[in-house]
């Protein structure tokens, strides 16, 4: 035994079986993830959703080993009672100590081997062990017959489970996608994982494939006595499978419950959304979502968010952090939208109760205007119109959809265009003083270089697609459109023509898989 592994000190099946206390990582001046903690029961499914960049890949490469969080600790508590250091414990000995298996954003089977040969590659470190480490395998020695035949079951098994049985013998490059997918999972699970990391298994699937993975999962979870943490931007999976859903936003969680408590809660929509603080409100009451509105005028709810004291949001989020080993990093202000609806939750709280009309969304509106505004992060009027390729109106009169590129919403669309830009040729030719002009009145200091709209906006401009751009073609990601690939509108009258996209704001995704 050694530091990572504290074996037999916890007798008994606990509970959790995954505790992330304080985990926080960094790159450089980034913090990727701040003082996060959450917990995965065992036999649940966990989902970790949260807008492009939120930091959940980074979480999932924490709990795997890929990289070694700059502070926090991961525990994996498994059936047996023993407990595993996941950030002491080397890469190479989680799946095989820690029982941790995962599968990644982009899939990586083997594409010339059969689907049998790459759940039995799977497989390889139990037939390693039976060899003896030695050619001995090849002369039949028994053990590694046993084995071996085990080895083919089990992958007979998961094949089964997977519906790709009647396909054991084809090439995984041979499958369609979604198949792919589930083979992926199949994989996994032949490695015997009690915890199962799935990173955005659902993404490029049509709405059959999604089903299918769903009925697997759910198999998965009933069945095998695995648990599930899944990284996903399909809505659709999470609320129908997840028993929890953690959120984060810029690296910080945001809300942590059921999946029906974080659907209507305030931060999760506004952070989705992707407005700045004047908007929030205005947001949910175009949203026209009662409950949500009632939420936001008497505070966060307690039993699943951050209070107003919390530690869930670990100090402010457009602040300056600080690190143990003294290093402090600036995370940009007026970043967060969570933390802007708190802030907005925290003034109209200290309201007088009289103010306070429920039924009247009409009085919230003007009650938002005084919550703070918006500091460092505004610019001057002057800057923000700085932009050199404006337009007084679209081309033709018909605006390009912007919301197929990564990382512009409904509503930063809206402000685009009210800035005159409205077509994918403008941005493509933007030069860094635009990027900063533009910067400065969305408030996204470095986000449209991080997004790379850009390049993006070339590639649309040009006629091409991009990843993110077929998800919103294919209807994955809500956009204010009512035909994706073309026509503009603002937001308010895309909320009515499009009617649920807008209304269910966690229904689609700021962004799309990488
Ligand atoms: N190796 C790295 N070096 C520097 N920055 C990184 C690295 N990995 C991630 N980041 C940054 O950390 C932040 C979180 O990234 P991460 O990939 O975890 O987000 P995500 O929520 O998984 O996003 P997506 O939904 O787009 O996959 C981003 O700003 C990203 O650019």
């Amino acid at each position: 035994m050694n530091a990572s592994s504290i074996q037999g000190t916890n007798p008994g099946m606990n509970d959790a079986i995954l505790q992330v206390d304080h985990l926080s990582m960094k790159f450089g001046g980034l913090v990727a993830i701040g003082d996060l903690s959450f917990t995965a029961k065992r036999g649940e499914i966990t989902a970790l959703i949260g807008p492009n960049g939120a930091g959940k890949t980074t979480v999932f490469n924490c709990i795997t080993g890929f990289y070694k969080p700059s502070e926090g600790m991961i525990t994996l508590n498994r059936a047996d009672g023993s407990k595993y250091l996941l950030e002491r414990l080397p890469n190479h000995e989680i799946p095989a100590r820690a029982k941790v298996a995962r599968t990644f954003q982009n899939i990586r089977l083997f594409s010339g081997m059969t689907l049998l040969e790459n759940l039995l590659v799977a497989q390889h470190n139990k037939l390693m062990k039976a060899s003896g480490y030695t050619m001995l395998g090849l002369f039949g020695f028994s053990s590694y017959r046993k084995a071996s035949a085990e080895s083919i079951d089990l992958a007979k098994h998961w094949l089964e489970k997977a519906d790709l049985v009647d396909r054991a013998d084809d090439p995984a490059g041979d499958l369609p996608y979604g198949a792919q997918r589930r083979l992926e999972i199949a994989r996994a699970m032949c490695t015997g994982p009690e915890l199962l990391c799935l990173d955005e298994p659902a993404a490029g699937l049509n709405p059959k494939e999604s089903l299918a993975l769903n009925t697997l999962l759910m198999d998965i979870k009933n069945t095998s006595g695995a648990s599930i943490l899944l990284i996903e931007h399909d809505m659709s999976v999470v609320m129908q499978i997840s028993d929890h859903v953690v959120v984060l936003e810029y690296g910080r969680k945001i809300s942590d419950g059921s999946p029906q408590s974080v659907r209507t809660d305030p931060r999760v929509i506004a952070a989705y959304l992707g407005v700045d603080d004047e908007e929030v409100e205005t947001v949910l009451t175009e949203v026209g979502d009662e409950d949500v509105i009632e939420q936001l005028d008497i505070g966060p709810d307690a039993a699943h968010g951050p209070g107003t004291s919390s530690s869930y949001l670990a100090g402010p989020v457009s602040d300056t952090v600080g690190h143990s080993d003294g290093e402090r990093v600036t995370v940009s202000k007026g970043a967060s939208k969570a933390e802007q609806v708190d802030a907005r939750a925290a003034t109209v709280a200290s309201r007088p109760v009289a103010s306070q009309t429920p039924s009247k969304p009409a009085a919230k509106v003007g009650a938002a205007k005084a919550a703070p505004k918006k500091t460092a992060a505004k610019a001057p009027k002057a800057k923000a119109e700085g932009i050199s390729n404006r337009l007084d109106a679209p081309r033709g009169g018909k605006a390009d959809n912007l919301t197929r590129i990564k990382g512009i919403g409904t509503v930063n669309e809206k402000k685009l265009n009210e800035h005159g830009i409205f077509h994918f040729d403008q941005i493509g030719a933007w030069k860094k003083a635009d990027v900063e002009a533009a910067e400065a009145y969305l408030a996204f200091d470095g986000r449209i270089a991080r997004e790379e709209w850009v390049k993006q906006a070339k590639l649309l401009g040009q006629g091409k697609d991009t990843a993110f751009s077929r998800r919103v073609d294919a209807g994955k990601v809500a956009t204010s459109h009512a035909s994706a690939k073309t026509g503009s509108g603002t937001a308010k009258t895309a909320n009515a023509a499009s009617g649920k996209a807008a209304a269910k704001p966690v229904s689609g995704k700021r962004g799309g898989g990488k």
